[in-house]
């Protein structure tokens, strides 16, 4: 079975204004409420590709209510430790640039972690996969994360990691299958500027000697970088199209991707269907749909840049 834990799920609110005046009442053209939080925006790709999957973490109040219903209407499973709070609601503005403003989300408990890392004591099997995405919840630390992963490793299932710069190395030492920064967390992670596609090779080969098995460098409208475990190195391009939301590209990459390497082991195709997972939901108001993904795959070009 495929499982994402969100540890803080979201309600992302998507508005959109001409302009944005600071300091003014400023009235929107458009409001959309869209569940949201990393693992929750997989979930919900993996099933439109065609994965089943239970979607995990923790969950409260009536934002939490309309994030379950609106994973259930997709068809994903849920499988939420309830809080006694509300599940936060995220902002993202579209003016003349996008502006995110995410909130700090319900505090978590050691009893609320405990009851979470019970339950995929008892689920957890070899082969299945785990997608940890997400900043922690007030009250986490990245001792939790490292858990999940060590969990993942000694019952053997895939662990893939795509959180901040903190949470993402502390994790590295339990070999996790997949890792996603992006260009911005990657030069983070090391305390350099990368611009050349040649330095993105060279750091994420270092996360590799760090203990990731795969990295995925997802580069926002210049493409994506993949470096395995099998020794290839891979870049691709992204397709023509108009960005509407890039909320939850990277997410939709992860998914996209994994769901590929689920069905045929092939990393370049899978880093294929990851570039158009992810280009697709930038193009898309939520969450692409699998009708989109498909039609952009077309336009994306793997290619082969090196040995690692
Ligand atoms: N402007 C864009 N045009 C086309 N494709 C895009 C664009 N932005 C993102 N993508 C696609 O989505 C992938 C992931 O995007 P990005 O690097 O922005 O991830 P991210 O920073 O993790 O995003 P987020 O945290 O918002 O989910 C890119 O590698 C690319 O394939
Ligand atoms: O605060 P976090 O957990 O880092 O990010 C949460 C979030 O910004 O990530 C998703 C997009 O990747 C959104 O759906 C959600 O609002």
């Amino acid at each position: 079975m495929l499982y994402t834990i969100t540890f803080n799920p979201a309600v992302d609110l998507v508005m959109r204004t001409d302009n944005l005046h600071l300091g003014e009442l400023n009235r929107v053209q458009s409001a959309d409420y869209v569940a949201g939080g990393k693992g929750i925006n997989m979930s919900v790709l993996l099933k439109r590709l065609g994965h089943d999957n239970i979607a995990t973490g923790f969950i409260g109040g009536f934002t939490g209510d309309f994030v379950k219903n609106n994973l259930q209407a997709e068809g994903v499973e849920t499988a939420f430790v309830s809080v006694d709070a509300i599940t936060r609601i995220n902002v993202k503005l579209h003016a003349n640039q996008e502006t995110e403003i995410n909130a700090n989300g319900p505090e978590v408990t050691q009893l609320d972690v405990d009851r979470l890392m019970a339950y995929f004591e008892t689920v957890l099997v070899a082969g299945d996969v785990v997608f940890l995405a997400g900043n922690a919840a007030p009250g986490m630390t990245s001792e939790h994360y490292v858990q999940v992963a060590a969990m993942c490793r000694e019952k053997e299932a895939l662990f893939v990691l795509d959180s901040n710069k903190e949470l993402l190395t502390a994790c590295l030492s339990e070999q996790p299958f997949l890792i996603k920064p992006n260009a911005h967390e990657l030069s983070e992670i090391f305390g350099v500027a990368i611009t050349t596609i040649a330095e993105v090779v060279t750091y994420a080969k270092e996360l590799q000697v760090r203990g990731a098995r795969n990295v995925l460098v997802s580069l926002g409208g210049d493409g994506a970088v993949l470096v395995t475990e099998t020794g290839g190195v891979y870049q691709s391009n992204v397709p023509k199209g108009q960005v509407v939301n890039s909320v939850g590209a990277g997410d939709s990459m992860v998914a996209g991707f994994m769901a590929k390497y689920i069905e045929t082991q092939d990393y370049a195709a899978s880093l294929k269907q990851g570039a158009a997972s992810g280009s697709a939901t930038a193009f898309s108001v939520g969450i692409a749909e699998a009708s989109l993904v498909s039609e952009l795959l077309e336009q994306i070009k793997v290619k082969s840049v090196g040995v690692n």
